[in-house]
């Protein structure tokens, strides 16, 4: 497998109207998206888009996740967390089949399943303890068509 490109680093929060106002306001972030519900993951969500090479706005993305619920699975994160802060990063497959299978065939826990992610394609996630402490989201790469 090659490493492809990081898609977006995970920022967890206990309000994301708050955190939205710190990027606009603070960092002086110009694109960011209305937040959404994604009640299969048990977060809501909102992109914080950054500046690309070129200035324009295909950078990585900090994707901010709030919990829905007491069964959401950052709900622990947030309760150890109260900040909440850095909770995941995200590369970029171009076959999230053929990435599960490097993944378990190198004994890496992957958690759940396979699922639709934020960005519209499957994603998994794969668990801190077997990547160096980071929770790392492995996600197809998204079509621009
Ligand atoms: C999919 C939509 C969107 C997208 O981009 O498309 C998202 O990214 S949504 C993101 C939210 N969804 C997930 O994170 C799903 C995968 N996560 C999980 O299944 C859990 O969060 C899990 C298992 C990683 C941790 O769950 P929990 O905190 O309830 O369990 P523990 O407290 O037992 O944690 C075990 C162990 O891991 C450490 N830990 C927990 N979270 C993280 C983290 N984000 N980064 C690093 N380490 C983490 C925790 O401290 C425990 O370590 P220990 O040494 O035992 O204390
Ligand atoms: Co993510």
């Amino acid at each position: 497998m090659k490493l492809g490109r990081l898609n977006h680093v995970g920022v967890a929060t206990p309000d994301i109207d708050a955190a939205i106002a710190f990027y606009r306001d603070t960092m002086g972030a110009t694109d960011i998206t209305e937040p959404f519900d994604m009640p299969e993951q048990g977060v809501r969500v909102a992109f914080v888009n950054t500046p690309g090479a070129g200035g324009n706005m295909d950078g990585t993305q900090v994707e901010l996740i709030a919990p829905l619920g007491e069964n959401s699975p950052i709900f622990g994160f947030i309760r150890k967390n109260p900040l909440g802060g850095q909770h995941h990063v995200a590369f970029e497959v171009p076959d999230i089949h053929a990435a599960h299978d490097w993944f378990t065939g190198r004994g890496k826990r992957v958690l759940g399943t396979i699922r639709t992610g934020a960005h519209g394609t499957p994603v998994f996630f794969v668990h801190p303890r077997d990547m160096n402490g980071m929770l790392t989201e492995i996600m197809e790469t998204p079509r621009h068509d």
